[in-house]
């Protein structure tokens, strides 16, 4: 910790902080929409580790940030909440060095810091857990932190590889500093970009949306890591769109709308329901469920028949013996632990990897096993990634361009001739019917929030009316108001006759829009129950691996503990605990 606080034998701290070099003029500070003041005599000051003030950023045709002022004390977590485009990630941004911002003040533990890069703002003792992860995917997890420290810092590969191990073990985040990250799970990765920050000294860690990605297992341990760093004295910047979440975890919680501050609130006290208002200046309904498909035909328009595929690489998956269809007009759900084989599955599915039987995958009653992502696409199958940039999106191309690329059949190609007007048009009704928030439909697919990209990738699915729709975490890092959207879309595109699979690790929204659901577990699929004949205990178990394979003849318990799960938290689901 950068040692302003003064931890004693008691456990009681000391402020040993030397006096502030503020000037006069921002003693106090008033939060027009809220009326809250921050007491910013010279005096107070030091209580904060970061403060800033009339913080203000422009991108083209857009006000990120507008005089936007905040404070945060040594060991508070400080949540940071905003519909997506609110100016959450470039305030991150900007307290991370990584973006200047074109006014405004910043104090670091009391003294003036314009933060002029990263590196600087390391040097300070802030790191940062970004929302899409920057690790190297060839590299092993200790190589890629090597990479980001001072080479003296870092010392030798042995040394620093033991220093992991210590903080994994430490901080609950078990990882093997060995393993290259392309074999790593997107819970595993987190935890590799946490311990990056963790091998610095560090006194203020900012996490962009870190629960997104997680299982709710892996949720509690990230938040039993997190309490512990607080009560460290480190400060914790949390970004995140998961109320509840930042009622269990956060202890003061700041509103972001427009770019401009909406107000603060106590999360303890404040309803998830009165914070989402703040958020987007409305009355919102959260996690309504919806209702259930009304087809009755028992036609299959995708069935999956013995799936059984080799592990590609040391780390990966094998899917074995896998069976399911989904009939058109319903969505079946698929919950289970990140590294299940749930990226294996997807790319199985969508024709990324073909299939080692053309049969085991069948839309129609024909066999697509063997067919190409392309010919799949025009049997009316669409596919949302779950990696938004690199599979999702290209983030050089504008959206016009990346509409283009998976909806080149809805009539924007004409004898080999882009057709512009109609490539543009189609990435202008996206934008508009999923209140995309981006600088028209030239804007560069990488210049986008990442919640609004989301919507952009799967509104440009779901308005090629497909067949088949196979979605990957449908809103991952998506707003409240706009997850409500999207499932409603998913909903309407099932009562438009599409079959849908949505592989999720979130299981409140599985339950909110699935009409069946099963969870892989080691590559195996659990039973598929209708949701009304299951619960999010029997699902959180059969993520767990406990289950009897329905179509295994030995019918023996699959019971082993899934990748990504460590033995406390499958204690935690063997005890049907699943509340952060
Ligand atoms: N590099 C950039 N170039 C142009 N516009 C940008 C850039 N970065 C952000 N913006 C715009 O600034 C606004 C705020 O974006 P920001 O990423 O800060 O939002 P956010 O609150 O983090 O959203 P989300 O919850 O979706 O991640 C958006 O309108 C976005 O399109």
């Amino acid at each position: 910790m950068n040692g302003i606080i003064k931890k004693n034998k008691d456990k009681s701290s000391e402020i040993i902080m030397p006096a502030s070099h503020e000037p006069e003029s921002s003693r106090s500070l008033r939060l027009e929409s809220t009326g809250a003041v921050f007491e910013n005599s010279r005096s107070d000051n030091h209580f904060y580790r970061i403060r800033c003030e009339g913080i203000t950023k422009v991108y083209p045709g857009v006000v990120a940030n507008d005089q936007v002022s905040l404070a945060i004390q040594p060991g508070e977590i400080h949540a940071l909440l905003g519909e997506n485009g609110a100016g959450k990630s470039t305030l991150m941004k900007i307290l991370y060095g990584v973006t200047q911002p074109d006014s405004g003040h910043i104090w670091f533990d009391g003294q003036p810091q314009p933060l002029k890069s990263p590196a600087h703002a390391r040097r300070l003792g802030i790191g940062m857990v970004f929302q899409h992860f920057s690790l190297f995917e060839t590299l092993t997890v200790v190589e890629n932190i090597a990479l980001s420290m001072d080479k003296r810092e870092a010392g030798s590969l042995k040394d620093l590889a033991r220093r992991i191990e210590e903080i994994s073990s430490h901080y609950g985040m078990p990882i093997d500093p060995h393993r290259h990250v392309h074999s790593l799970s997107t819970g595993e990765r987190q935890r590799v970009e946490i311990i990056r920050c963790l091998v610095q000294d560090i006194s203020l860690l900012i996490l962009d949306e870190p629960t997104s990605v997680l299982t709710p297992q892996e949720v509690s341990s990230l938040f039993a890591t997190l309490r512990k760093l607080a009560a460290e004295g480190c400060s914790l910047l949390f970004i995140s769109h998961k109320l509840q979440e930042v009622k269990a975890l956060c202890d003061r919680a700041t509103v972001l709308r427009h770019g401009k501050i909406a107000g603060t609130c106590d999360p303890k006290t404040t309803s998830t329901e009165d914070m989402a208002s703040m958020m987007v200046g409305s009355q919102t309904t959260l996690g309504q469920r919806y209702s259930f498909s009304s087809n009755k035909v028992e036609d299959k328009r995708l069935a999956v028949q013995g799936l059984t595929e080799a592990a590609l690489g040391d780390f990966g998956t094998a899917l074995q013996d896998i069976h399911f269809s989904v009939k058109p007009g319903e969505i079946l759900g698929i919950a289970g632990v990140a590294g299940n084989g749930q990226k294996e599955l997807i790319q199985l599915l969508s024709g990324e990897r073909l299939a080692t039987s053309p049969d085991f995958i069948t839309l129609d009653d024909q066999a697509i096993g063997k067919l190409t992502p392309g010919k799949r696409r025009r049997l009316g199958m669409a596919v949302v990634p779950e990696e938004r940039l690199g599979r999702g999106a290209v983030p050089d191309m504008s959206l016009s361009e990346n509409g283009l690329l998976t909806g080149f059949l809805q009539n924007l190609v004409s004898r080999g001739f882009l057709r512009q007007r109609r490539i543009h048009g189609f990435a202008n009704d996206v934008i508009s019917n999923f209140r995309v928030k981006a600088h028209g439909n030239l804007a560069d697919a990488k210049s986008l929030s990442g919640g609004n990209l989301q919507k952009f990738i799967i509104g440009r699915e779901i308005l090629q009316n497909p067949k088949l729709l196979i979605c990957a975490s449908p809103t991952w890092g998506v707003d409240v108001g706009a997850a409500n959207l999207i499932h409603q879309s998913l909903i309407d595109l099932r009562d438009k006759g599409t079959a849908i699979v949505v592989l999720s690790e979130d299981l409140d929204e599985l339950f909110q829009v699935s009409d069946r659901i099963g969870a892989l577990c080691h590559g195996k699929l659990s039973p598929v129950k209708p949701v009304t004949e299951t619960s999010i205990n029997e699902v959180g178990q059969w993520m767990a691996g406990v289950f009897t394979n329905p179509e295994s003849e030995a019918s023996e318990q699959a019971y082993a503990l899934p990748r990504g799960v460590e033995p406390e938290m499958e204690q935690n689901i063997q005890e049907k605990e699943f509340t952060p």
